[in-house]
This record gives C-alpha cells, structure tokens and sequence, in this order.
C-alpha cells in the first residue's frame, strides 16, 4: 500500500458514515414532521369519543416505537405515519418506489398481533384490532393488505368515524387503560381524551393550530357510522378461551368440540377472518349443509369486510364440482337417475332377497351403500366384509355381506350405464384427483364446521386440501342426524392434544337447554375419536327465560291456527318476523306451513333460500336446514307425543337407529332458539 493510502481510505470511509448518519437524521426530520402532521389529524378524533396514546413503546420492548394507538367505538387501530416519495399497491403488496415493501406490512401485522395478546384477557377478537399506514404527502383511498389499511392522512378521519361501531365508551376506557400500562410511553407526553358527545370543535380544543377538519365535512362519515347498527358483542368480544383458539398456532389438524350453542362457529369464523388476512392462499370454510355457507358468509364479512375477501365459503360438494372443473372434467349428478339406478339393481340383484332377512327396506340399504361402502371409501369386498359398521344398529354377518357387495357392484353399473353419478361418487371423484394432483387446488387452511355430519371421504377430501394439514374440524357427535360413522384415525387425522371442549352455551335459555336435552339425554353418541359419550353434557349456561310453550291441538286444522295466532301474538309484541323460524321434520310439512302462513298473509322465506341477509319474512325449513344456525323463537309445530311411527317390514334395530337419529333432529331443531320455543302437538 503507498504512503497516505490508508489514510485516505479511513477518510473515505468516515465519509460514507456521515453520508449515511445525515440521511439518516433527515429521515427523523421527515417522520418527525410526518408525525406531527398526523398527530394534528388524529387530534379531531378526541371529539368524537376516541382516545389516542402517542409515540408508545412496543408491548414488552423498550426500543421499538409505536407512533400511534387510537381506541375508538370501531376498535383499536395503531397508525404509523408514513412520508414517502413514491407509493404503489399492487396485488396486496406495498412498494416504495420499485422496493418491495412487505417488511413494512408485515411489521405491523407482528405488532398488531402483539397487541392482540395484550389484550387477549379482555377477549377483545383480533378483527377489532387493526393497523394503519396513514400517508401525510399523498391522497390516497382506503386499500387493504390483510389487516393492514393503507390511506392518506386526508382521508384518515372520514375512514375512520365511518367504520363499522364495535366498542362502547366503557369498554374503550377499559382497553385504553390497558394499553397506557402495556405500551408505555416512549417520551414523556401527555394522552389525549375526552369522551364526551361530539360536538362543533372550539378554537381552544386545538392549542394555537387550526383545526384541520371541519366537523361538516365528517358529518356525513359520523352519520354513516351512527345509523349502522352496532356490531354484536360476540363480534367484537369472545370468552378469553375461545380468543385463545382463534390465534393459536397449531402444527397439524385441530378439533374444537363441545355441544350446541357453546361458540363452536363463532371460534371458526373468527379463526377463518384472523387466518385469511395473514395467508397467501384463501382459506376455505366448509361443510356439508348446503345452506350454511351462505349464512357464515354474511357472518364473516360483518366481522371483517376485508379479512373475509380471503375466504372461500363453499359446502364440500361445491369445493369437489371445483376440483373437477380445475381437472378439467365434469360430472352428471342426477339424484332421480340414481333412484332409479338403484331399485333396479335391487330389483335384479337376486342377493336382494338374502338381505330382506335382515331387513326388509331397499332403502336401509341403499344407506348402507352411501353411508358404509361409499361413504367410508372401502373400495374392496374383503374390507367391506371385515369392517366394523359404526353407528348401524341391524346386525349384518360377515359370511351374509357378499350379496349386499353384488348390489353395490350392479348400481355402479347402472350409473355407468346411465352417464350420472352420486354425491358420494363425486367426492370419491375428487378425492382420487387431488391423491394425483395435491396441488392442483390449495387453501392456506381448511375449517370444517358441522364435521359429524361429513363421511370419512368427505373428510379425507377435505383434508387434502389443506396446506401443511391446516385444518380446523368444528363439530358436535351428539347432533349427527346421518346414518354410519367413523373414527378420525381412519382418515388419517392424528388431533392428539390439539383438541379443545367448549362448555358454555351462550345460544339458550336453561329452560329451552333442559326441553331440548329432554330428546336425547339417554342417547350415548360417538364423536370420532372412537370414544361413546354419554347423552347427558357438561355444559354452562347464564341466561334464563320463560319455559318453553307446549301446545295440545284436537287435529291438524287447530294447530295450524294457534301456530297462526303465536306467530301474529310475538309479531303484535315488536318482534320482527325475520326472528321467527318454523322447523319440521320433512320437506312436505315445509311446503305445507308455509302455504298455511301464507294464507294467513304472514310472509315467509325457505330456510334453503336464507343467506344471512335480514327481511321481515318468518323462515320455514327442515331440522336438518336448520343445523349450525340460530332464531330468536323457534316454532316445531309438528311434534307427536309418539316417536314416527314403524315402517312396514322395518326390523326393530333399524327402526331403533331411525328413531334415535330423528331425537337428535328434534334436539338439533329445539337448540336452535334463542329466547323462545313453541311446541305445537297433534292428537296422539
Ligand atoms: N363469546 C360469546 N359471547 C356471546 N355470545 C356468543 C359467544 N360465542 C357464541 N355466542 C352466541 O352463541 C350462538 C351460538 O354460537 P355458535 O353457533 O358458534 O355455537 P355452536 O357451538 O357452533 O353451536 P351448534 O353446535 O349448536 O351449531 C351464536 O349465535 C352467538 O350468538
């Protein structure tokens, strides 16, 4: 090295640093004049209820900062200004410039989670808890990357006086607390508050500055937010061990279990808002009812507008037609081809008499071929044989169940014949596509609400379209009103220690809990871990209310009257319509109270065309449309003081299983109700 080299390589290297260190203390200068700019903004919040904490220390950490906590009637929000030159959002990604700032986002999803867990005691749901990056030089509209709002500090104040209200004044002095003590300050400070109504801002509410909102121009957002109704409670709070589940990480499947009413759906949706805003891939929430997708759409998005863009709500037929049409394939299904498909195949399949010995119903059978066989993905008759047939009461030899696998065999037939399959074939369809193709369609989490009613392919399909087996299964054995069972060892599901039982029943009265466990108090269930639970549940229940109402009718013509008269009697006392649901057993009595409401001009809507949405319209369906939903007044007009009656030839442990499935239709019906529940009996 010649002389002076080192030196002037030191000098170069000093000048470097002071490069760096005058960069770095004009970016301060800027987010020091960021901030305050913002903090002017945030200042008109105070009007109007809010309390903001300035310049806080991250939940246990002394160096990072936080610039903003606002607690305000829709949530916690924390705000972090931003002064950026150049600002894009493109395909929910944030950039400066050509930069790539993900970092960014993804700091503040850290710190609202931590927020989250400060929190958590009060059971304050992570969708209230948001965070915002407000931009001081740039307009710009309201954008979302998961729960992470981008927005111009112009348009901050509007934003938020018009979102959605969650928290009341007490419960935002209560969570304000919290954080004074949980995010310290980061330099000495005073905290802004007042709760008062909001009124015009005085000069003096601003210290020597101009306000830099006219309370004109919020009142629109201020209007807006105060004529939508308030989010329910359980939106916005959940018991600290149903918050803990919605957040928790879990390496492998999970089940939440517990009976009806105790927040199962709840902990599944919320799950689902908090899963969708932190993953790549959406997250699908599924079942097998139909119709509940639809409802637990509305749900989500009431719980986050954004965070439920995320999630796919589809019944697991639906996500199987999906995997088919991704494959490139499609499928016929035609339940009235499959009847027929099947009766001839019992008509033609000699065996069929040897079955008749041990129940004489081609239905029962035709069940067994669903709900066992198909059902279960036994695809040879060496396993059918063997198998132990869970949940069917009629004993069927081994040596005898090769003529039920000859019919089996002569329906497949029968369809292939005639170009349509089953639902069962559909899912057996999907599944075998997706054991091919695994990734062919992902979620980057699978909830499974209502799981006792899926078959074991159900379940083995749904399973499989989970990303690292992150799947959520939300269920209650003791509502099962299909035929069979199985075991989740059989589909490969290993919960061991990743399973929680919630006990309190937030949905009913005691009196409706105690009516309806009535039905099935004597049933033991299975609930697919292999275990038999005994009918009677531990379970906790605060609210009480009046007794629900059982009422005689002489005939069919005087029930239907005094269903009218309640109907119009709880209508009369300011009960809106769209509280009221009438539950049957069958599809005909559907059609039947709905024509007798309708002709007494009381309007109604079929459960299977609900979808979540609110109309002055009472909901007429079956039990089994009724399942993972709740009303306000439940009405079963077509309760019997005797169980259905015997079909001709059934065999007593068939008709034993039929009667025991139809008590939990009828419980699964009675804990639908929230406050009350009419029993309207016809003569014995
Ligand atoms: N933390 C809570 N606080 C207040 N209400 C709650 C809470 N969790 C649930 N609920 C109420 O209880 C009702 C039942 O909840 P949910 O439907 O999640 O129960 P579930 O266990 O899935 O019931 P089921 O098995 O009968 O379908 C909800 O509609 C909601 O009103």
């Amino acid at each position: 090295m010649a002389a002076g080299d080192s030196a002037r390589e030191e000098a170069e290297r000093l000048r470097r640093h002071a490069l760096a260190v005058h960069e770095r203390a004009n970016n301060f200068l800027v987010a020091a004049e960021s901030e305050k700019t913002l903090a002017r903004y945030l200042r008109e919040l105070v009007q109007f209820g809010w309390r903001i904490l300035e310049d806080r220390a991250w939940p246990n950490s002394s160096r990072a900062n936080i610039d903003f906590i606002a607690i305000g009637p829709p949530g916690v929000l924390v705000i972090d200004a931003k002064e950026w030159a150049d600002v894009t959002i493109a395909d929910d990604t944030l950039y400066r410039g050509d930069a790539d700032e993900t970092e960014t986002v993804d700091k503040q999803i850290a710190l609202i989670d931590r927020i989250a867990d400060q929190l958590e005691d009060h059971g304050l749901v992570p969708s209230a808890i948001e965070s915002v990056l407000a931009f001081t030089n740039h307009d710009m509209k309201a954008t979302s990357i998961g729960p992470v709002t981008a927005i111009g500090v112009t348009e901050l104040i509007g934003w938020l006086l018009a979102r959605p209200r969650r928290l009341k004044e007490s419960q935002r002095r209560r969570i304000a607390d919290h954080l004074e003590l949980g995010c310290p300050p980061k330099t000495p400070q005073t905290t802004l508050t007042r709760t008062k109504v909001p009124r015009k801002p005085r000069p003096q509410d601003v210290e020597h500055e101009e306000p830099l909102i006219q309370f004109d121009e919020v009142q629109g957002a201020l209007n807006e937010a105060l004529l939508a109704r308030p989010i329910e409670d359980w939106m916005t709070f959940v018991h600290p061990d149903q918050n803990k589940l919605v957040r928790a990480q879990w390496n492998g499947p999970y089940r939440i279990r517990g009976p009806a009413g105790t927040g199962k759906t709840v902990v599944g949706l919320h799950r689902a808002v908090y899963l969708a805003q932190r993953t790549d891939l959406p997250v699908l929430f599924t079942s097998y009812v139909k119709t509940l997708p639809r409802v637990q759409a509305a749900l989500a998005r009431r719980i986050s507008p954004t965070g439920a863009d995320n999630i796919e709500f589809a019944s697991s037929h639906q996500v199987a037609y999906r995997v088919l049409e991704t494959a490139g394939m499609t499928a016929t299904i035609d339940p009235v081809a499959c009847g027929v498909a099947f009766q001839r195949a019992w008509d033609e399949t000699a065996s069929a008499t040897q079955l008749s010995r041990f129940e004489p119903r081609p239905e029962y059978w035709r069940e067994e071929i669903d709900y066992v066989i198909k059902g279960r993905g036994i695809l040879d008759f060496e396993a059918y044989r063997d198998l132990d047939r869970v949940g069917r009461k009629t004993v069927f030899p081994r040596e005898s169940r090769a003529g039920l696998w000859n019919l089996y065999c002569r329906y497949g037939e029968l369809l292939e014949e005639a170009g349509v399959c089953d639902f069962n074939d559909l899912l057996i369809n999907a599944l075998e596509i997706l054991e091919e193709e695994p990734r062919l369609l992902r979620y980057g989490a699978v909830i499974i609400d209502e799981v006792q009613d899926l078959t074991l392919t159900g379940l083995r399909f749904l399973s499989a379209l989970a990303r690292d087996g992150q799947v959520l299964l939300i269920g209650d054995g003791q509502q099962s009103v299909y035929p069979g069972g199985f075991n989740l060892a059989e589909a490969g599901i290993n919960i061991s220690g990743r399973s929680t039982v919630l006990k309190v029943n937030y949905r009913n009265t005691a009196q409706i809990l105690e009516r309806a466990s009535r039905e099935v108090t004597h049933d033991r269930f299975g609930d697919l871990e292999g275990s038999i639970e005994p009918g009677t549940r531990d379970v906790t229940i605060a609210r009480q209310g009046p007794a629900p109402l059982e009422v005689f009718a002489g005939s069919q013509l005087h029930l239907e009257r005094q269903l009218v008269d309640q109907i119009a009697r709880t209508r009369d006392r300011g009960v809106p319509l769209g509280d009221l649901a009438v539950l049957v057993a069958y599809l005909d009595e559907v059609k039947r109270y709905r024509r007798v409401l309708g002709t007494a001009g009381i309007p109604t809507v079929e459960l299977s065309a609900y979808d979540g949405t609110t109309q002055d319209k009472v909901k007429v369906g079956t039990f089994k449309r009724g399942k993972g939903l709740d009303f306000k007044y439940v009405l079963m007009p077509g309760m019997r003081h005797q169980p259905p009656a015997q079909r001709s030839g059934e065999t007593e442990s068939a008709y034993a299983e039929r009667r025991e499935r139809f008590r939990r239709e009828l419980f699964v019906g009675m804990t639908r109700a929230r406050d009350g529940l009419w029993l309207g009996y016809l003569p014995r």
